[in-house]
């Protein structure tokens, strides 16, 4: 493991005690609603917040006593916080320079690093003339400056408009997985930690309540928080333009993607049937009732097959699908409620 800490922190009315171990190379997730203590475990990580009790090891080295700018960490804020008088290539040469390198070794890893994120020819321009994604990758260079171990980001999607937001999603996961040392990200946006995420872990009031993959936690939630975050059907496959194939199945979707890509939907979204329904929709496969349960105002169905699906359906619709567990049913899936992005 290359973070091993345990966070204590504790405030008048707040106790933040959380475990937390991420491994070489692996993106783990703090989600959680307002207030849960997010922030504060990647303030205390980064050394901005003390620690009341506990220690924070990075590859067998405990950092916790290090004051912030000595530790191998790389931060990129919420509002990524750039530098407005400096430029892009400055910004990220800023780090470097605090830590002994060279002004000439500095900008040239800036360079580096402003190439790799696509920035080349932005070198020069100050924050104010970049675009959100733009500044957003700036940010990230600007972390991965000081050669970190361990990489926090707070909300990094946040700052940016609905319609950028689902490209740059896709855009920094592909950046993320080319960092080999560990990476907090923390986030309130369920569908952010879903795909950025290796692994989840849920806090509320200041305690870790949940913890696993994506699917995992989709599948069983165990908070009426997770339950309804996770309100979304979540699979990672092989898109070929057409269609993305996730194990046997070859999903239709609004959107067309090739390579490797996530298809969603909502179990709203999800039809059940008891025989094999006439015409020949797409998206349709047979599976197996895995159980039923009251969700709101509906009852939600968790089907087994090719893949774990959960479909809402009306307490009208229970009746007459005959929803016993080990019961085969028919399941399909709208294309046009099918949605495809790449992984
Ligand atoms: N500087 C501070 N002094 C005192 N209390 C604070 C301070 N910062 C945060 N808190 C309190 O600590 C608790 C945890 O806050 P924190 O910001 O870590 O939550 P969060 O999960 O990041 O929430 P959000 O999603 O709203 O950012 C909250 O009750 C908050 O009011």
């Amino acid at each position: 493991m290359t973070l091993r800490a345990r966070i204590v922190v504790e405030r008048p009315a707040f106790r933040l005690d959380l475990d937390l171990t991420v491994g070489r190379g692996e993106v783990v997730t703090l989600l959680g609603p307002n207030g849960a203590g997010k922030t504060t475990a990647l303030r205390a990580l980064a050394g901005l917040t003390p620690l009341t009790e506990g220690s924070i090891e990075l590859d067998g080295v405990r950092i916790d006593r290090e004051p912030a700018e000595r530790r191998p960490v790389g931060v990129v804020f919420q509002d990524y916080l750039l530098f407005p008088h400096l430029s892009a290539l400055d910004n990220v040469a800023f780090g470097p320079r605090c830590r002994g390198r060279s002004k000439a070794e500095a900008r040239l890893l800036a360079r580096e690093l402003l190439d790799r994120m696509g920035l080349a020819e932005f070198a020069s321009v100050r924050p104010r003339r970049l675009s959100g994604g733009q500044a957003q990758r700036v940010a990230l260079a600007r972390a991965l400056a000081v050669e970190p171990r361990l990489l926090l980001l707070d909300e990094p999607l946040a700052a940016l408009d609905a319609h950028t937001r689902l490209e740059i999603r896709s855009e920094l996961r592909r950046r993320l997985s080319g960092f080999d040392g560990a990476t907090v990200l923390v986030t309130h946006d369920p569908l952010d930690a879903m795909v950025l995420a290796d692994r989840l872990v849920v806090i509320e009031n200041g305690a870790v309540v949940q913890e696993g993959t994506p699917t995992e936690i989709a599948r069983r939630p165990r908070t009426d928080y997770v339950a309804r975050l996770v309100g979304l059907n979540l699979y990672r496959g092989e898109g070929d333009g057409d269609r993305v194939r996730v194990g046997d199945l070859a999903f239709a979707a609004e959107e067309h993607v090739t390579g490797p890509a996530f298809v969603a939907f909502a179990p709203r979204a999800v039809a059940l049937y008891r025989a094999r329904p006439d015409g020949s929709p797409r998206n349709l496969w047979e599976g197996r009732i895995d159980g039923v349960e009251r969700h709101g105002d509906n009852v939600r169905v968790h089907v087994e097959g090719p893949v774990p699906v959960a479909a809402d359906v009306t307490p009208a619709a229970v009746a007459e699908l005959d929803l016993t567990p080990g019961r085969p049913i028919w399941v399909s899936v709208k294309a046009a409620e099918t949605h495809a992005y790449p992984a």
